[in-house]
């Protein structure tokens, strides 16, 4: 049966304005559009969109599912329904899961679970080193034929040069990206939140912006000497952010990703009571970091908007900040807090911000998604520009609880989420398998 999702309004890119639109989903796909009067929809099922923003779905190319062996901090079921909740329909789940996604069979039981449980898109990572430990390269063809979309070690840096290189012509000669969290292991040694005033007046180790910065540079080169798309997760600094504008400028084929608290918060943000709610790899920078990763995002030389969705259990989160483990949760508010802070605001376009989750991933990975035009496929959500509302992550549908980001008033909430034509969430009804 098709659907008309009538009475929405549409972006106009060009004039800034939204547009009062009707669409007609079959099979699928975005068959046709409308403005003006209502068509005639008879036989068809009809969602009214009244005063809600219509827009491609979100794509998140960098988020954790837990599953295989993390079950209690997350699931393919649970991860995939938050995603949906917070507007995503389509995301890419990190190996770094137990086992790891090192093998084509643990590939293989992601997409299966995904397809049988999930309720979006699932493009998932494969690991460049077996168990991500750095040592041996897993069987990169094998995987690629498996499902993979790409190769990444996320969670730890590939600390030898060599292996990166080899990873990289690897990669290269499978026409296969190569994601990297950038973590020089010798400059950190174990230490949880940035170096600056905030872990000297609470006598912390701190995490130098310097760690994750040599690894942009090293890989960049490895990059341009091997011909790989090479892509930086979570960039979190301005030198890296130096180096990233140099190799682009250059012609390397680099690209780079933000996470929303990245471009929100700072060490000075952090509660003196050190709640492990404002724990995260990397972590919170300066003020200066995040200006650049604001001025970087919005001059191209990083290409997208990622969560990094790290659940972790409240037992973990609760070991205090040198103990518990790295990571928030983000699926449910990221459109959220950026739509508040940067479009209400009036720094930012919506246009400029969805782009940055949608289409624009779609074009660095080559995916077909993340647009709503005649012919695409109908991976569409409705928003609520208007509503004012909490965060409480008591109504999460992850099973995580560890936000830094509780009790912030916000705007433009999620409505509804429909993939592949099929409606998989609404405000209303929650999920619909
Ligand atoms: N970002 C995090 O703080 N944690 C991630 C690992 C990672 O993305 O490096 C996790 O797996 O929990
Ligand atoms: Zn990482
Ligand atoms: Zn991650």
């Amino acid at each position: 049966m098709a659907t008309w999702i009538v009475n929405a309004k549409r972006l106009n890119p060009e004039t800034g304005e939204s547009e009062l639109a009707h669409v007609r989903v079959d099979n699928g796909v975005i068959a046709e559009w409308r403005q003006g009067t209502l068509p005639e929809t008879a036989g068809a099922q009809v969602i009214d969109a009244k005063g809600k923003l219509i827009a491609p779905g979100l794509i998140d190319m960098h988020v954790h599912l837990r599953e295989p062996g993390f079950e209690y901090k997350e699931t393919i079921a649970s991860g995939t329904e938050s995603a949906a909740k917070g507007g995503f329909t389509t995301i890419a789940p990190m190996p770094n899961t137990r086992p790891v996604m090192d093998t084509p069979e643990t590939i293989r039981f992601v997409l299966d679970k995904a397809a049988t449980e999930g309720v979006v898109r699932v493009l998932p990572y494969a690991a460049i080193t077996k168990n991500e430990l750095g040592r041996d390269l897993t069987d990169f063809p094998a995987l690629k034929e498996a499902g993979a979309i790409g190769f990444t070690d996320d969670g730890v840096g590939v600390q030898n040069a060599q292996m990166m290189k080899n990873a990289m012509a690897l990669a290269k000669s499978l026409d296969m990206p190569i994601i990297a969290h950038c973590e020089d292991d010798s400059l950190v040694e174990g230490a949880a939140v940035s170096e600056g005033e905030f872990s000297r007046k609470h006598g912390l180790k701190g995490i130098p912006n310097e760690s994750e910065a040599i690894h942009v540079g090293r890989d960049i080169l490895l990059s341009e000497a091997t011909g790989v798309h090479y892509h930086i997760c979570h960039v979190s600094t301005e030198q890296s952010i130096r180096l990233i504008r140099l190799g682009k400028s250059v012609g390397v084929r680099v690209t780079a990703e933000v996470c929303p608290h990245h471009l929100l918060l700072s060490d000075e943000h952090i509660p003196d009571s050190m709640d492990a709610n404002w724990k995260m790899n990397p972590p919170l920078r300066t003020p200066k970091d995040v200006e650049a990763c604001i001025a970087a995002l919005e001059d191209g030389t990083i290409d997208m908007i990622v969560t990094d969705h790290a659940p972790h259990s409240e037992e973990e989160k609760a070991r205090g900040m040198e103990r518990a483990p790295f990571g928030i949760v983000g699926f449910e508010t990221a459109f959220p807090l950026l739509y508040t802070k940067f479009v209400r605001t009036g720094r930012w376009s919506l246009d400029f911000l969805l782009r940055r989750m949608t289409s624009d991933p779609a074009r660095v990975f080559r995916l077909p998604y993340g647009n709503i035009d005649t012919g695409a496929p109908a991976d569409l959500i409705l928003i609520d520009l208007d509503n004012e509302r909490e965060v409480d992550p008591a109504t999460f549908l992850t099973k995580g609880r560890n936000t830094p980001f509780t009790g912030w008033k916000l705007h433009g909430w999620p409505a509804l989420t429909m993939v592949g034509g099929k409606v998989v969430w609404t405000e209303e009804n929650g999920i619909n398998r």
